[in-house]
């Protein structure tokens, strides 16, 4: 005899489980916080990043935090999907994708989320879904007085590493003055950019995101870096601005140099294409964003390290998916992030403490925050050695500072930024600037 376990079908007696955790009401706030100019292989970041804090209350008055995207179309399904989420049990996460899942029928998954002209198919209910469902743990954690890190089968490490990010830069917004980080347009610049986040915070990874000048440049930026840090392990992500042959011929060059080279071209053909060719790695965060890119990637041997990112992966349960995945097919797996404030920093380190097989330090946009600008109570947080603690009070273990999240959200009414585009930031101070992948 076979037992119907349709999720669909289910109907489970719910009255022994703990008391108050239905949905009573959902804030989605838009905020925006003071970014520099980072350059990148599709123009430039905006003065401002935008983000969503999402707050779900539940009817015993416990709060729980998720952070997602900012762009308008985002912001604007994140409301289509709170709508439906009252009454839900934070407890019963299918019920939640399934409420998400309803919420986005009519949708044609287009418009922007805030990954700017980066390639990527990752789909529209996982991104929808992630900060529910992390706000959603962060109030069974609360519940049950336990951490979320806990709630994903236990912290495997006390702290998670994270990585220097360097970006080429200019000294400060055009007509604005330069921020305290200055120019960054040469291989002697990121040295200086690289010990300052070093000394810092004590990072023991780099990665250098390229694709901004030609590569021969950026080859001979890493090869400074390795003279000046002969022990960090370091990476280079032109987010597929070369060709096959230009990745080839890069990837040589930098033969024991890299410890993972990151999306140097676009597609999985592209890609299995260069890791035929190359010695080291190859990472993406752009061509394996999703569960179904994952068969023909492995098929045809296009990535050996997949960065996950619980926010287009639908939440920390479904990127623990994705670690399993990576685990049974022999892939590292590391982390990708975009600009982002406490609440992501928070379930980025819960999610890479409970995911033993996660090899490498994880990115992180955080030292290009100004440390006066979150939404989270701060304190919690902190780097040492070039890593963060996992906070082990119940939930997320971050608590949201409503003062900060009043102010930045004032900041994204007066900014004028709906819309993430570097693209077009760029071409307002350079007209002849085009975007192209490839563009070498
Ligand atoms: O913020 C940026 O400029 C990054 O390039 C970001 O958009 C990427 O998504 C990311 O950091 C990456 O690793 O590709
Ligand atoms: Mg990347």
């Amino acid at each position: 005899m076979t037992t119907d376990v349709r999720t669909t079908d289910v109907q489970l007696d719910r009255s022994t489980r703990t008391e108050g955790g239905r949905v009573v009401r959902v804030e989605i706030t838009p905020v925006a916080f003071r970014d520099p100019p980072l350059l990148n292989a599709v123009g430039v970041h905006e003065p401002f990043a935008l983000r969503s804090v999402v707050e779900l209350v539940t009817e015993s008055g416990t709060y729980g935090l998720g952070e997602s995207y900012g762009d308008l179309p985002h912001l604007q399904r994140l409301q289509r999907a709170a709508a439906e989420l009252a009454g839900a049990d934070v407890f019963d996460l299918p019920e939640l994708r399934r409420r998400v899942v309803a919420s986005l029928a009519a949708d044609d998954g287009r418009g922007g989320h805030g990954m700017s002209g980066m390639v990527t198919g990752s789909a529209t209910v996982d991104r929808v879904l992630s900060p529910f469902e992390v706000a959603a743990l962060d109030v069974q954690g609360k519940l049950v007085g336990r951490p979320v890190s806990d709630l994903l089968g236990g912290a495997v490490r006390a702290a998670v590493p994270f990585s220097a990010y360097l970006f080429y830069k200019w000294a400060g917004h055009p007509g604005m003055p330069a921020d305290s980080w200055g120019a960054a347009l040469d291989a002697g610049a990121l040295v200086d950019q690289a010990r300052r986040m070093v000394d810092e915070f004590g990072f023991t990874a780099i990665k250098l995101k390229g694709g901004v000048f030609p590569p021969e440049e950026e080859i001979a930026a890493i090869e400074a870096l390795r003279a000046a840090f002969p022990d960090h392990p370091l990476r280079l992500d032109p987010n597929a601005a070369w060709t096959v042959d230009t990745s080839i011929a890069v990837g040589r060059a930098l033969d024991g140099v890299l410890e993972y080279l990151e999306d140097p071209t676009p597609t999985i053909e592209g890609m299995a294409a260069v890791a035929r060719e190359v010695p080291m790695p190859l990472a993406t965060n752009m061509c394996v964003v999703a569960f179904d890119h994952l068969p023909p990637a492995v098929r045809q041997g296009a990535v050996q390290v997949v960065l996950s990112d619980h926010h287009f992966w639908g939440g920390l349960r479904r990127s623990q998916g994705l670690a399993a995945v990576c685990d049974t097919f022999g892939m590292g797996l590391s982390m990708h992030s975009n600009s982002h404030l406490g609440i992501s920093l928070a379930a980025m380190t819960h999610l890479a403490a409970a995911t033993p097989n996660l090899d490498y330090a994880c990115d992180t946009h955080w030292p290009w925050k100004d440390p006066a600008e979150d939404v989270v109570v701060p304190g919690v947080l902190r780097f040492q050695d070039g890593a963060v603690a996992v906070p082990t009070t119940p939930g997320l273990g971050v608590e949201l500072d409503r003062d900060g999240l009043a102010r930045l959200h004032e900041q994204y009414l007066t900014c004028g930024l709906r819309q993430r585009d570097d693209t077009g930031y760029m071409q307002r101070v350079d007209p002849s600037y085009e975007a192209r992948s490839p563009r070498w």
